[in-house]
């Protein structure tokens, strides 16, 4: 049997002292210290429950769990385990010395390797240590689970020197005991530390107890095999996770074992036609600890959008982040969830087309997020990306070449995809595309602008533009050419005409040979200097394109019956008149005619009446 002989030492044969260090740094984060200790405490318990089933402890494990409590007037927070307990020499090992030299370690080791909030990054390894981060004494009073061991108690007051005496304990176990530095009296608030526990210990293995509660839920469903898991065990977790949250669209159960271990589930929110999506939902997990819900670097950035857990020890979590975006695992960890994610949007896709259909707009915008930012998300998701028309039937990219390739494909072998970024707004344009037999599709989603780029660079021989870019036969130009009814000389009259009417240098007009049934005049902006300035509109950053003054084209319809009334009128004023009427319809057609413009346009129209 093992007699405690008391005594007092140094912790350390360095002359450095480390705690002020402890104290000042990490200085917004001191809550870890709970996390830190609560999670060897656990630690403590599971070794018992090991060496329990290795028959290497026979007696009794009852019920493993650890207990937190407060003690407002003494000053202390006391965080108490029946698991493993330590003898006199284990202390002196374990506390003294590996503890000990592992955070000095972390200490030299990170401690000028800060982010921009002065933080170390994941913050682990601090260990036991980070006690002193709110504590002025730390005691431990313990027993081992061994047969006849002694109880004991290790005092430390912040400096190196430590403490040991005999002490009373009845059963096996530790408790820590933590003085309060006056500084640090937030702490012995109970809704502060009921605070800490709900987000680091909510999921841990073993009960934890605080102010009469177990506060956590030891066996989370991401702990368990798919198999044993119904939908509503998904749903009844994610209202867990996010009780104010809508009902997810569907899930991701992860699970890998090699090359690297990670668990986790993850959800589809609704998202609708939102890009300023909820980031920092996916909590990070090591061993059911929680960590961070700062997970970027560890999942792709286009997964951001998604929500849930993720559980793995493998991720590096003391290094700072250039060390994270490098490290090996964390860029198989990324393929491997970009890769399950596409398995799974593809399996809904082949397993529940009309299923699929409905969730599109809601998972449409992720998506082709995942299309602009990842290579092989592309490659996999050109299968199951959907096209929307304006007629609301889905088509996937091959489905689309298929039905526009006979119709939509214009001289040079280009198939030609028209677009409308605002049905209402286009209505006329769209309507005169389908009288046509065109499709349009429908592009309204913030993200379309840079989606269709990536579609053009993309796809062999596709182009896109929006219905209202040109004319219909200069967007799909066929090379045949319209009669025109009007003479050459005749067209140059009714372009003078126009000019002089609009007198507007950002106009450009032309007289071109349509359908007799079209509009007499369509104003149209052209596709590149649009697309480029409703890019620079989205990043909102000044540009060159974006401070270019827009320009629109006016094409004046020879053939539609007006114009050969405009030209067989001789009084010029009469002319003007009705070519400003024109215009001013097609500026309607367009939504374009406000203000001033648009009373003038009425009163003129009832005067006309
Ligand atoms: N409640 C406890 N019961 C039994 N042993 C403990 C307890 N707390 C700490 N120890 C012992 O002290 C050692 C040092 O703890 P410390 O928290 O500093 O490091 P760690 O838990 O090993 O690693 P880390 O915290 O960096 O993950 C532990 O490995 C364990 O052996």
């Amino acid at each position: 049997m093992e007699t405690v002989q008391n005594e007092k030492g140094q912790i350390s044969i360095h002359t450095e002292n480390i705690f002020p260090i402890i104290k000042k740094f990490l200085y917004s984060d001191h809550e870890i210290f709970l996390r830190e200790l609560v999670s060897n405490a656990v630690d403590a318990t599971q070794k018992l429950k090991q060496l329990s089933s290795f028959g290497e402890f026979n007696g009794e494990l009852n019920d493993l769990k650890v207990t937190v409590s407060l003690d407002e007037e003494a000053k202390t927070i006391t965080i108490s385990d029946n698991g493993i307990g330590m003898t006199a020499e284990e202390i002196k090992k374990y506390i003294n010395q590996i503890a000990f030299s592992g955070a000095s370690d972390f200490l030299e080791k990170y401690k000028d390797k800060t982010d921009d909030k002065g933080q170390i990054i994941g913050h682990f390894g601090l260990g036991f240590y980070s006690a002193f981060m709110v504590a002025k004494d730390v005691e431990i009073v313990t027993k081992s689970y061994r047969d006849g061991a002694e109880a004991v108690r290790w005092v430390c007051d912040g400096s190196t020197e430590y403490e040991l005496t005999a002490a009373e304990r009845a059963e096996r176990g530790t408790d820590i005991i933590l003085h309060v530095a006056e500084d640090s009296e937030e702490f012995l608030d109970k809704s502060r530390i009921r605070g800490i526990l709900d987000k680091y210990a909510r999921f841990l293995p073993v009960p934890v107890e605080f102010d009469g509660n177990v506060i956590n839920n030891t066996a989370p469903i991401w702990t368990k095999s798919p198999s044993e898991l119904t939908d509503e065990d998904y749903k009844a977790f994610y209202r867990e996770l996010y009780p104010m949250g809508e009902e997810p669209l569907f899930w991701i159960h992860l699970n890998v074992d090699y090359p690297f271990n990670l668990t986790g589930i993850l959800y589809f929110p609704r998202v609708k036609n939102e890009l300023r999506f909820q980031r920092e939902k996916i909590q990070l997990y090591s061993r059911q600890v929680f960590i961070t819900d700062e997970v970027k670097d560890v999942v792709p950035d286009f997964l951001m959008m998604l929500h849930g857990v993720i559980d793995s020890p493998d991720i590096p979590l003391n290094v700072s982040r250039s060390f994270l975006q490098a490290d090996s695992n964390v860029k198989k960890i990324n393929g491997y969830i970009t890769r399950k994610v596409a398995d799974k949007l593809n399996d809904l896709f082949k397993e529940d087309r009309k299923g699929f259909e409905e969730k599109f707009d809601d998972i449409g915008l992720f998506i082709k997020y995942g299309i602009l930012s990842d290579d092989k998300f592309w490659e996999r998701a050109k299968n199951f990306v959907l096209l929307k028309g304006t007629d609301n039937s889905y088509s996937t990219i091959d489905e689309y070449r298929e039905k526009t390739q006979a119709n939509q494909t214009d001289k040079s072998d280009t198939l030609i995809w028209l677009y409308t970024t605002d049905r209402k707004q286009q209505d006329a344009y769209i309507g005169s595309a389908t009288r046509r037999g065109y499709d349009v599709l429908l592009m309204d989603n913030v993200i379309d602008a840079h989606f269709i780029n990536a579609l053009e660079s993309k796809l062999d021989k596709v182009r896109l533009q929006r219905v209202d870019a040109d004319t219909l036969d200069k967007l799909i130009d066929k090379d045949i050419n319209n009669e025109s009814v009007l003479s050459t000389d005749d067209q140059t009259k009714v372009k003078e005409l126009y000019e002089k009417t609009l007198d507007n240098k950002m106009l450009t007009v032309s007289v071109v040979s349509m359908p007799a049934d079209e509009l007499p005049v369509t104003i149209t902006q052209p596709e590149f200097m649009r697309r480029m300035k409703d890019m620079s509109a989205l990043s909102g950053e000044q540009s060159f394109y974006g401070n270019m003054p827009v320009m629109y084209n006016v094409a004046v319809n020879a053939n539609h019956p007006l114009i050969g009334r405009l030209l067989a009128e001789t009084d010029e004023a009469a002319q003007q008149a009705l070519a400003k009427q024109t215009y001013d319809l097609a500026l309607l057609a367009q939504n374009m005619l406000t203000g001033a413009d648009l009373t003038a346009f009425v009163q003129r129209t009832v005067a006309g009446l």
